[in-house]
């Protein structure tokens, strides 16, 4: 069984998938497949090279994140160049993996953690798709926590994806991530009790 889990930057999405695999599920992470996508020596690497310029790889050969990041997260149409070189690569492995998983494991729960499930049109692609959801203030203020960012950088980070309420309204299930870790966990655990999955 294949479940999408989505969210909104920093909204706990890494945090409730860890929660599935302590309970014994599969994971599937977008941002994990998307790193593997910009090691040195893959093609999607190189082409980002191309498109965006040596200056945006280090002397060791590796992304430098940072300047790219800040680029795409300040510029939408540099953004969606960047999507048109990336996506369809951890698309296409992400979909690889799922088909091993289900060869190999039938049957077992398997949770795809895609953080733009939905701006990238995946909804339906899954047996039901969970958003683990904080307001926006929350995430910002975790955001520039967790990642030592100004507001202005945190809020063109959440200006680049989807407004987490229009998330919230799609989901077959939320997950509230408002309150302590101890209170997601208890909602993950009526999750799996509720599908007989624990
Ligand atoms: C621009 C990059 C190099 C910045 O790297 P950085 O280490 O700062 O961030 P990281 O990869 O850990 O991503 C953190 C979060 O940013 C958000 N994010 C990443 N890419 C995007 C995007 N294109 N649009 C909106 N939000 C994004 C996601 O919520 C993600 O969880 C990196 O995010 C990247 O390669 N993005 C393009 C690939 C992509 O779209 N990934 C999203 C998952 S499919
Ligand atoms: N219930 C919670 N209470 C307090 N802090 C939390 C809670 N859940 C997550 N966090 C913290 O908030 C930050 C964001 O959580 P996490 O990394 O799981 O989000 P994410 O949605 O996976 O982020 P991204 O979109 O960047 O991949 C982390 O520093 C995490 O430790």
């Amino acid at each position: 069984m294949n479940i999408g889990l989505t969210g909104g930057i920093a909204s706990g999405k890494s945090t409730v998938s860890q929660l599935f695999v302590q309970q014994g599920a599969l994971l599937i992470d977008a941002d994990a497949v998307a790193r593997e996508v910009m090691q040195p020596g893959h093609p999607v690497l190189a082409e980002v090279a191309k498109r965006f310029g040596s200056v945006m790889i280090r002397e060791d050969g590796t992304l430098d994140r940072a300047k790219l990041g800040s680029l795409i997260f300040n510029h939408p149409d540099e953004r969606k160049a960047l999507e048109a070189i990336t996506h369809p690569a951890i698309r296409a492995e992400m979909r690889s993996r799922a088909a091993a998983y289900d060869a190999a494991q039938p049957g077992k729960l398997v949770i795809s953690d895609i953080p733009l499930l939905y701006e990238t049109g995946q909804g339906n692609d899954f047996y039901e798709v969970l958003v683990v959801y904080v307001p926006a203030d929350i995430q910002r203020t975790r955001l520039m926590a967790r990642n030592g960012l100004t507001k202005e950088e945190a809020e063109a980070r959440l200006a680049s994806q989807w407004d987490i309420e229009r998330k919230r309204e799609l989901a077959d299930v939320v997950i509230d991530n408002r309150g302590t870790l101890a209170e997601t966990e208890r909602q993950i655990h009526q999750y799996m009790a509720d599908r007989g999955l624990s």
